[in-house]
Parts: structure tokens; sequence; C-alpha cells
């Protein structure tokens, strides 16, 4: 495990959006009513995916207590329910991270001492290059913390909290102690670039209370020696770095579920649009983990029984060699989000080529299609489907180009620091 350097923070990028002072009580009705939070549109780095997401095999390692609550809330999707009629043996049944309360030693000094405070280790479920996180005391209104200190690491492997505390573990702090208040979500952008790649994060709480969820948006960049290893896999897998930049519609289901690990369960795990009642139709445009050549796609509409979409065609596009692009601007082509690396430019109109025509979907299956040997290599890829409906997963098998490992290595180790 090698040091990487801390880079100065003033080179960062926009200002923190923190909500300080306490919550009133809850006074009955949306319990959200009265949520403090920044403007969705104001954050462009909302759009990059959770790497933390527990569905992706993020975890809270460990924690130094979690009396009141357990520590796995901290990554669940979705935002934090609140019954207010729920009570345990320990205490408000609460959808979050809670530790109890500290104490001091002595009876004249009954207050902790000024640096007392709880912690939480996240392994990230994939690693990547960070550009914010999200600390959302949601519904922690007389029991959220002071302040909030986020530090980031990257440690090849699956550490324990031995190794993530030794000394040799270098952490870099990703937001500096901060006064934080009851019920907000408060958002910390960051460099992403800049900062390079991380694998861990370590949440403080001071001096204690209660944090209901963590999100830590990036892009994804997989272990390259896992990748190396594979050889052939997933193009498009959040898990593997590919990430969904655009899509026609979003109204039930947010289009990123159709990169998730898995078969989903439920219809609401997967991409669902609504009823189209226009002659147009629904498509998912995504960047790929790397340059790639596909050969063999699945199709899943699991779970869309009486709403898969008739017909789809898949579309490729090679952003490298300026073969055909389009789509206008997506989720980090459209510079939404700064530091993005060059290849997910998405310029101008121009073509895609048909690497599946229009092809007859059935409800609830994987289809699968293997493609030409000869099929280009590409850097994107684009899901119509015809006329609505819903897809629960695309998988895009193929193997990387030798630009792609290139590009690969290179995203790996923005700042050009030693490999850990
Ligand atoms: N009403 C509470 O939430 N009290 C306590 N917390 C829980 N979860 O019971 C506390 O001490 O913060």
């Amino acid at each position: 495990m090698t040091s990487h350097p801390t880079p100065d923070r003033a080179t960062a990028v926009a200002a923190a959006t923190v909500f300080t002072g306490p919550a009133a009580p809850y006074a009955g009705g949306d319990p959200y009513a009265d949520h403090r939070a920044p403007d969705p549109a104001a954050l462009p780095f909302t759009r990059l995916p959770d790497l933390a997401d527990r569905r992706l095999g993020g975890s809270v390692t460990a924690a130094s207590d979690e009396f009141f609550a357990e520590r796995e809330n901290l990554l669940n999707p979705g935002p934090a329910r609140f019954d207010p009629a729920a009570f345990g043996h320990r205490g408000k049944v609460m959808d979050g991270w809670e530790t109890r309360r500290r104490r001091g030693v002595h009876p004249d000094h009954p207050h902790p001492t000024a640096d007392e405070h709880d912690w939480a280790l996240i392994r990230l479920g994939v690693p990547g290059l960070l550009h914010g996180l999200v600390v959302d005391t949601a519904h922690f209104r007389g029991n959220h913390p002071h302040a909030v200190r986020i530090e980031g690491t990257r440690v090849p492997g699956t550490p324990g909290p031995e190794t993530l505390f030794a000394p040799a573990t270098a952490w870099t702090e990703l937001v500096p102690r901060t006064e934080v208040g009851g019920h907000a979500a408060h958002a910390f952008p960051l460099p992403g670039a800049a900062l390079g790649r991380f694998t861990h994060l370590r949440l403080s709480q001071y001096p204690d209370g209660g944090i209901a969820r963590l999100r830590a948006h990036g892009e994804p960049l997989a272990d390259l020696d896992w990748l190396a290893a594979l050889g052939t896999f997933d193009l498009v897998a959040l898990a593997h770095g590919g990430l969904v930049e655009d899509a026609s519609d979003r109204f039930y289901s947010p289009p990123i579920h159709t990169i998730l690990p898995g078969r989903p369960r439920t219809m609401d795990e997967g991409w669902e649009t609504r009823r189209r009642r226009d002659a147009g139709h629904d498509w998912l445009r995504y960047r790929l983990a790397a340059e790639g050549v596909v050969r063999a796609v699945e199709i899943d509409t699991g779970c869309y029984r009486g709403n898969a979409p008739g017909w789809a065609e898949l579309a490729l596009w090679n952003a490298e060699n300026g073969t055909g692009g389009g789509g206008g601007g997506g989720l980090v082509g459209g510079g939404l989000v700064g530091g993005a690396p060059a290849e997910a430019a998405v310029a101008g109109p121009g073509e895609w080529r048909l690497a599946l025509p229009r092809t007859r979907l059935l409800p609830d299956t994987v289809h699968r299609f293997v493609l030409p040997e000869d099929t280009p290599p590409a850097t994107h890829a684009r899901l119509d489907v015809f006329p609505d409906g819903g897809v629960a997963r695309l998988r895009l098998h193929g193997s990387p180009t030798e630009a792609g490992w290139r590009r690969l290595r290179e995203r790996q180790n923005p700042t050009g620091a030693p490999a850990s």
C-alpha cells in the first residue's frame, strides 16, 4: 500500500451545501415536509451513480457503535423511512446509523471531549473517482451529530478494520470536520479525477448521533487486474465501469437499474417507462467501461409481463474514432460533471451502427444474441425500445481493445501517483 498525495482542496470544485442548526420536532404529517435539501439541479454530481450503494456490494464493514440503529442502513437505496409509532427495546426505531449518547468521565465533566466521535468504515461497492458526497440526517432531529468528517483511501482487495486503521494506510481528507444540522441532506462536491481512485471511506460523526444515508457519487473504476483476468466481461455493467449517460424516461424507475448486478425480483428493480401516447419510442444511452468489441448481448425483460416493449434495437458508437455519435448532452458527456474523460464527449448528430436490428421481445425473458466476430469496437451503446415498456437489464459482454485497456490503465491512476 503506497500513500497517495493529498491534493489541495482549495483547487476543488463548488462549495459544500450544508444546513446547520436544529430541526423542529416531528409535528405529524409528511415527515419530509420540512426536510432540508439542496436543489438537485445545482448538484450535477448526484446524477452519477452512488458507488457505495449496497446493491453494488457497498458495505459498512465496521463502526464504533450502533446502539440505536444499524450501520447497514447508511447504504440502503432510496430515502430513509420514518414511522413515528415504531419503538423497540432500544428506543425509537430509526432508518439510519445511530450511536448512543457519549458521556464525560467525571461528574464535574459530564460532556465528551471535543475530539470524541463515532466512526464507520465503508467499502465502496465499486471503487471510483468521487465527484461528490451526500450526508443525509433525515429524521434525526434532536439526535443528529454536531459535525461530520469524511476521509477516503484506496487499499486493494478486501481489507478489514485492522488494515484500514494501520498506520501504513494513508487517508485523504475529503470533507473536513464540518458542522451539520438535523433532518437535512448535506452535499459536498469533490473534484473527481484530481483526487484519484478510492476504495473505502471513513465517516466520522462528532460527538455521536444519527445519520440516515451516505451517498458517494462518482465514476466507477473496477479493479484492473480483475478485469484483465476476466478478459471478456460485461462492458456496460456498473460494477465493471459502465455508466448510463441518458434515457428518454425516468418516470417509474431510474435507468441505472439496467446495469446493476443480478436479476430483478420485482418490477421496480428494472427500468420502466410510462405509457407513450405519441409516435415516439423510448431509449437508453450508455458509456462502456472501455472501448471494446461487444459479442454477446442480453436484453432482459424480467418482471415486465403486461408492459414489456414489443421490439428492441441495439446500436453502437465509437467516440474514439469519430464514427457516428449523437444523442445530445448526456450525464457525463454533456459536461454536467466536471473533469469527465474526453471519450465521453458526445459530439453532434452522426451515425450509430446498428448492431442488432429491430427484434421482437417477449415478456419476462432473458433474450440472448450473438454479434458477428467483425463487430467494430465501440465506446457507447444505445438501446431503443418500441414503443415503450420495461427493460430489467442490459448485458454487453465483450473484450476491451488495446486502446481500451490503455485508457483504463490511465483512468485508474489519473494523478500519476504510484499505484497501490
Ligand atoms: N427519541 C430518540 O430518538 N431518542 C434516542 N434515539 C433513539 N433512537 O431512541 C436518542 O437518545 O437520541
